[in-house]
């Protein structure tokens, strides 16, 4: 396969099983990617993520501009080489965290001025500077500038938002010109079917990779995103990734799965790990619940990872009540791989033509209440 090159092996429905080629090898999809902000996927090391079945890290525009700052990663080799993680790597643009995480800023046509949320030095970026950032950086899958609104936005907010997120677009295309790297465009539109059609048609119109919802898990209520995706997936080039930004559960990834959606990331397995809650294919665990005090068993019996091979719940429960450093990376380590695993065997049931019969025992299982 030739890089970029998108290939369908097999599907179901919407729900599709293709490889995407990249400069550091071929990514199976349906893939869930493991977010790596600040050059870490947080409590795991390399080899543990490859253990797991992590195919793809992601790293983040924003943090790592503003430390060490993309010059100096350059300096070290690039990211693969300073964080040891020789897999494909993604990137973000940077625009969605200076939105969430820094105070003042001001947005312009030309990008937008924000003071750092570490020591409030004053700082610019643009579509131009993300993918200068971002080619420093050596990233495999470079996201283009956007606008992310937060949820709710008004009509003339959206419409406002998204035509400025195509002419980034278009600077974004024209400024990023390493070879290696593959450029996704972002759809926008908010929760509104008539906008997101025009944001799809408008990003969809620009010859690329790859393509990406962004605008979703933003506040919204998830079910309006769950409406909207059959409706919007669909009608995305069925010939390029599509991939569902900062989304979800493992609920949400089997819902987008079946609506067409072949990427996710999100911090959420390995942000709750480190407050005690586990996913299970019994549905979601506490594992701080005084019912655990002296239970012997692993967190899921039906997970063959590391932690479930040699620890108990009880076990893990003391760390985490402790407060120990080893319960945030056993339960992170169980986290991931279940993750992992999850889009393992829904790759399978594709292939094999059960993904309804699969999707549908998920479902069930994952929405057990938390015990
Ligand atoms: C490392 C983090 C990757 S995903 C961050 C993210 C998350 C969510 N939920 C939405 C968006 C979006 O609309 N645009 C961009 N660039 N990023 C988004
Ligand atoms: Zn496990």
């Amino acid at each position: 396969m030739g890089l970029g090159e998108f290939k369908v092996h097999a599907t179901a429905g919407n729900a599709r099983r293709a490889t995407l080629m990249t400069a550091h090898g071929p990514v199976q999809t349906p893939v869930f990617m493991a977010v790596g902000t600040k050059a870490t996927v947080k409590a795991m090391t390399p080899e543990e993520l490859k253990d797991c079945g992590t195919q793809v890290v992601l790293g983040n525009t924003y943090h790592l501009h503003l430390r060490p700052g993309e010059k100096t990663i350059a300096k070290m080799g690039g990211l693969h080489k300073f964080m040891n993680w020789h897999g494909p790597i993604l990137t973000d643009s940077g625009g969605f965290q200076v939105f969430s995480l820094s105070q003042l800023r001001n947005m312009s046509e030309e990008g937008v001025e924000f003071r750092s949320h570490l020591d409030g030095a004053k700082h610019f970026i643009s579509p131009e500077k993300s993918m200068e950032i971002q080619m420093d950086l050596g990233s495999d899958i470079i996201m283009a500038f956007d606008e992310c609104l937060q949820y709710p936005a008004t009509e003339e907010e959206i419409d406002k938002s998204m035509a400025l997120t195509y002419r980034w677009l278009l600077r974004s295309k024209a400024a990023m010109t390493r070879k290696e790297s593959l450029l996704f465009g972002i759809v926008q539109g908010g929760l509104s079917l008539k906008h997101r059609l025009k944001s799809m048609e408008q990003i969809c119109s620009v010859e690329l990779p790859g393509y990406a919802l962004g605008g979703f898990s933003v506040g919204e209520p998830i079910h309006l995103m769950h409406e909207l995706l059959p409706h919007v997936a669909p009608k995305m080039p069925a010939n390029k990734p599509r991939y569902l930004m900062g989304v979800g559960t493992p609920t949400d990834l089997i819902i987008a799965i079946d609506s067409g959606i072949d990427m996710f990331d999100c911090v959420m397995p390995t942000r709750v790990a480190r407050n005690g809650t586990i996913f299970t294919w019994q549905g979601k665990v506490s594992i701080k619940r005084s019912e655990y005090r002296e239970d012997s068993s692993p967190l899921d019996p039906e997970c063959d990872c590391y932690t479930c091979t040699n620890y108990s719940k009880a076990y893990l429960r003391h760390l985490f009540l402790s407060g120990e450093i080893l319960g945030s990376r056993l339960n992170t380590i169980h986290n991931i791989h279940f993750y992992m695993k999850l889009m393992e065997l829904a790759r399978k049931a594709i292939e094999e033509g059960r993904w309804e019969a699969f999707r549908d025992d998920c479902l069930t299982r994952f929405v057990k209440k938390e015990r």
